[in-house]
């Protein structure tokens, strides 16, 4: 099933993905194996290379390229993660999920009758009462960060209790920090242990995985973090918090795609990614899903599969698309929000 992005200069249609449902199956998970990674080697110039002229060599243009950001609006988990949140402000936050574009930019799109929304909303977890309220009957799934994001470092039955607050709250996914030293020190049966404990937490609620590969110091270790997550039973790998010095990298984006492609090789198991952090264009929107389209096929964009963790994309996004119907751009203070 497909939906379509009218060209209004050509007069043609191009399609964009239709969500296939509420969230893909669960991922089981399996016995901690390090014999799929321990020997596997990253090599990180080839990483970066391939990575390097992804936008240039594919450039997206007009119709096309308002098709593939609607659908990164599709796939975006609208975020606030600020510790002056307050209640009003995840508010807006979810009327913005519900509606992500004007009403005249959706129109002007010919998606004036298309249910668009947001992949979900994410939130702290004081914060998630509020936007399950606030997203009551959109379908809009609501995602809450916990385990004492962002650094985690807080004692294991604490941090499995947030999960527990959180999911009593109402969210139905819950994002979880790492403890970046089970890596640092290759103590891989101390991180899966402590991930299927939270998977476990987590109930019937999806487990995405921060890996906070900014602090992981290698790609080999990030490819090792991302395959304990997925042998623990994440269902999605993420990134980064958005806090760490370094966040979303496509290079890193590659080793992490790569893994799960390698899981998904031996087990049949999909799992979903979320690169997160730093996110601000609408270029960069485009430049990961055809990253996710080389690496993976379309499959992979869909928000079931496929999100981006970003408080502040979607206002250049909206932008963009403007830009689109009216051939104007407007000042960037009009899509402030997000
Ligand atoms: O999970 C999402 C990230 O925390 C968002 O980071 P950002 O504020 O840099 O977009």
């Amino acid at each position: 099933m497909t939906v379509d992005v009218k060209a209004p200069e050509q007069g043609k249609t191009h399609p964009v993905p239709a969500r296939t449902g509420a969230g893909h199956e669960r991922n089981p998970g399996m016995a901690l194996t390090p014999e799929m990674f321990e020997s596997h080697a990253v090599n990180r110039s080839a990483a970066e290379r391939r990575t390097a002229t992804l936008a240039a060599r594919r450039s997206v243009k007009k119709a096309y390229q308002a098709a593939w950001l609607v659908n990164a609006l599709r796939c975006i988990d609208l975020t606030t993660l600020a510790g002056d949140d307050t209640a009003a402000r995840v508010r807006r936050l979810c009327a913005k999920a519900r509606n992500p574009l004007a009403p005249h930019i959706k129109e002007g799109l010919g998606l004036g009758d298309m249910s668009l929304t947001t992949g979900a909303a994410c939130v702290y977890p004081t914060m998630v009462g509020h936007a399950v309220r606030a997203l009551d009957g959109s379908g809009i799934p609501v995602a809450s960060v916990a385990t004492g994001f962002p650094a985690g470092l807080m004692p294991l039955n604490l941090r499995l209790e947030e999960i527990r607050y959180a999911v009593a709250e109402g969210a139905d996914e819950i994002d979880i920090v790492i403890t970046r030293e089970h890596v640092l020190t290759a103590n891989w049966q101390a991180l899966y242990d402590e991930i299927c404990a939270m998977r476990e937490a987590c109930g019937p609620a999806h487990l995405k995985a921060i890996l906070a590969t900014g602090d992981l110091q290698t790609l080999r270790n990030t490819y090792a973090a991302s395959m304990v997550a997925m042998q623990a039973g994440a269902d999605f790998i993420k990134t980064s918090t958005g806090k760490e010095s370094v966040n979303a990298t496509l290079p890193v984006s590659l080793v992490m795609i790569r893994a799960l492609r390698d899981y998904g090789a031996v087990t049949g198991h999909r799992i979903g990614f979320k690169p997160a952090g730093g996110m601000k264009s609408a270029k960069e929107a485009i430049t990961w899903q055809i990253l996710m389209k080389e690496e993976l096929g379309r499959e992979w964009l869909n928000p079931d599969l496929f999100r981006f963790g970003a408080s502040s994309m979607l206002g250049d996004i909206e932008r963009q698309l403007e830009h689109h119907v009216t051939g104007r751009y407007a000042s960037s203070s009009r899509h402030a929000i997000a």
